[in-house]
């Protein structure tokens, strides 16, 4: 099988979990809740390359006051769908002295990716920070790391869509989609 065979094959057994116009209006109301927790700190959005990106994006049109934005990449899957050691292969140039930080990912999923940033944003000296994500998914097991705006819970299944890939594919795909089989 080879790689578009693999992602049409994907794309024709995956589940629905979450339709496009349900991921909107989650949306909406995370902006909502960040607006009222940060909306006067003029604070700096972190999007997590490569799955924030979307996400990032999305959140950002909603939010009408003052913010910057910057990016981080610390991966641990690394186009595979198996997490292994954290990667840094991109941090942020804007300083985080003294910032309200909100770290914006699609997926928080053992935690270890998020836990590891909010660290390093601590120890970079940001006053405040802040997690999004669009997805939690449900783990029978403690988190390291709880993120403070959360989209929808889905259950523990490889996903992809709304910026999250399936090896590298499938970030645009809109909605929330969950494997049948990962090949
Ligand atoms: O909660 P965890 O188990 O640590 O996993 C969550 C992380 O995994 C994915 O990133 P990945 O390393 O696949 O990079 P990507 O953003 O480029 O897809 C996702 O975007 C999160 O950052
Ligand atoms: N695309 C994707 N990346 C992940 N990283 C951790 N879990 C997941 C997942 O379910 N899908």
């Amino acid at each position: 099988m080879n790689k578009s065979e693999e992602i049409e094959r994907v794309l024709a057994e995956a589940d629905c979990l979450f339709r496009e116009s349900e991921i909107e209006a989650t949306l909406d109301r995370m902006a909502a809740e960040i607006t009222m927790l940060v909306g006067d700190k003029t604070p700096l959005l972190i999007s997590v390359l490569n799955g924030g990106i979307i996400p990032t994006a999305m959140l950002a049109l909603r939010l009408r006051f003052p913010l910057e934005m910057d990016s981080i990449k610390a991966g641990r899957y690394q186009g595979e769908t198996s997490g292994s050691e954290i990667r840094w292969l991109l941090k942020p140039t804007i300083p985080l002295r003294g910032r309200t930080v909100l770290i914006i990912d699609d997926v928080l999923d053992e935690g270890i990716t998020l836990a590891e940033i909010r660290k390093y944003c601590l120890e970079e000296g940001a006053e405040a920070v802040y997690t999004a994500v669009v997805v939690d998914k449900k783990l029978n097991k403690e988190k390291p790391c709880r993120a403070d705006f959360i989209g929808v819970e889905a259950e523990n299944r490889y996903l992809f869509g709304f910026g999250m890939d399936y090896k590298s594919f499938l970030r645009n795909w809109p909605g929330i989609f969950a494997c049948k089989h990962v090949y």
